[in-house]
Order: structure tokens, then sequence, then C-alpha cells
């Protein structure tokens, strides 16, 4: 159980973020929109304690992987080492299962910078679930991808989450994206930003 509590968060005179509280269960997915700049990766920052400035509390699971905007890769280590070095019990064996399962076995021995951009970003993935997160952050992951590679990432996601059971926090600006990945929705708005809706898709397509 992930249980966040954000009573203030602020950078300097401007706060950004305002009694944000949710709890996310155990192997639920839960999308958070809102317009650009009201605070969802701040939020973000906060729930994976890579920032810890801010008023409040938020309990999470020991085991924590992100995907960012942009794939955070080790440009001098090989695709291969990306997996085996962050992930040290890994082991080589499965660390080439995990490169088929996302389709560049093959790019095995090449540095990230020989890779497309759709193919950075399964890595990043892959390596995300790689280590069996109890808790895995998205931040808009399927960003400035073309139709079919996006397509593909959500595929992919759909299919590593089934297998590995994490909960789920995922930012997106579609709501296509987040109902497909997610059950719950939760929107921020204001500012500072506030939850203004927090409702499981059914509903959500209900009232649409
Ligand atoms: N380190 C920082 N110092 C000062 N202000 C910051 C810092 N990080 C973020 N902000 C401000 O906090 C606000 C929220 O930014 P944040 O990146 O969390 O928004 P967002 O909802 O994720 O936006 P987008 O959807 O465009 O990625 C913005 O006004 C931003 O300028």
């Amino acid at each position: 159980m992930i249980k966040v509590d954000v009573r203030r968060k602020a950078f300097g005179e401007s706060e950004i973020l305002h009694d944000i509280r949710f709890d996310v269960a155990d192997g639920e997915t839960v999308a958070i929109l809102g317009p650009s700049g009201i605070g969802k990766s701040t939020l973000l920052r906060l729930i994976a304690g890579i920032d810890t400035v801010f008023e409040g509390q938020i309990v999470c699971p020991q085991r924590i992987a992100m995907v960012f905007q942009e794939p955070v890769l080790l440009p001098w280590r090989r695709v291969l080492e990306n997996l085996t070095l962050v992930h040290p019990t890994l082991g080589d064996k499965a660390a080439r299962a995990a490169l088929e399962r996302i389709g560049i076995l093959d790019q095995a021995a090449l540095f990230p910078g020989q890779l497309s951009l759709g193919q950075q970003r399964r890595l990043a993935l892959a390596r995300a679930f790689a280590g069996r997160p109890e808790l895995l952050i998205l931040d808009e992951p399927y960003v400035s991808l073309d139709p079919q590679t996006a397509e593909d990432m959500l595929e992919l996601t759909e299919r590593l989450i089934v297998e590995t059971g994490p909960a789920v926090i995922l930012v997106t600006h579609s709501e296509a994206e987040a109902r497909r990945l997610a059950r719950r929705s939760l929107r921020l708005a204001g500012r500072p930003a506030t939850v203004v809706g927090d409702a499981n898709v059914a509903q959500a397509e209900g009232v649409a």
C-alpha cells in the first residue's frame, strides 16, 4: 500500500502542491492527469524520494523504479550492461531474456546512442521492470513517439505490468493512455495544485 499525504510543497515562496492525499493499493495502476506545469512531475519526485523537501508524509514500498520522459540510460555502457550493472543479481541469461522480450536482443552489444528513441525507451522500461519493483512510477514515457511506436510501448507496458504486478503511478496528458492502463485516475488542478477528481475509469467513461 502506498500512502501519499503532501500537505505542502513549495519552491521558495511559490506553493506548487497543497493537500494532495491518496492511497494506491498493491498492484493498482493510477493515472495522474493535469495541465502542463501543474506539478505532476514534482509530485512524482516526492513519491520516488528524489525530492525530500516537503511538508507531509509518504509511505512507499522499498523497491521503486521510475521511468522518465527521456530515457535515462548509461550511454558509455552497452545495452546488456545497462541491465546487468543496474541489477547485479539479474545475471546474463535473465538480462538477455529481458532484451528478447522487448525485441532488442540483437542490439545487446551496442551502446544506447546507437538505438532508436523507441528502442531506448523500451530498454528503460525493461530495466525498470527487471528489478521487480513493488512500485513503478512512469512520467509520460510515451511522449514524442510516433503512433505505432507509442502503441508498441503501451502494449509492452501492459504485458510487463501483468507479468510483474507492481503498483503503478502513471503521469500522462493523454486520457486515452490513462484509460488504457489505469482503472483509476486522479486529476490535479489549481495553483497550488490539489486533487479535484479521483474516479475509476468506468465512472469517468459514464460521465463522458
Ligand atoms: N526545481 C524547481 N525549482 C523551482 N521551480 C520548480 C522546480 N521544479 C519545478 N518547478 C516549478 O513547479 C511547477 C510544476 O512543475 P512540474 O514539472 O511538476 O509540472 P508538470 O505538471 O509535471 O508539467 P509538464 O506536464 O509540463 O511536465 C512549474 O511551475 C515549475 O516551474
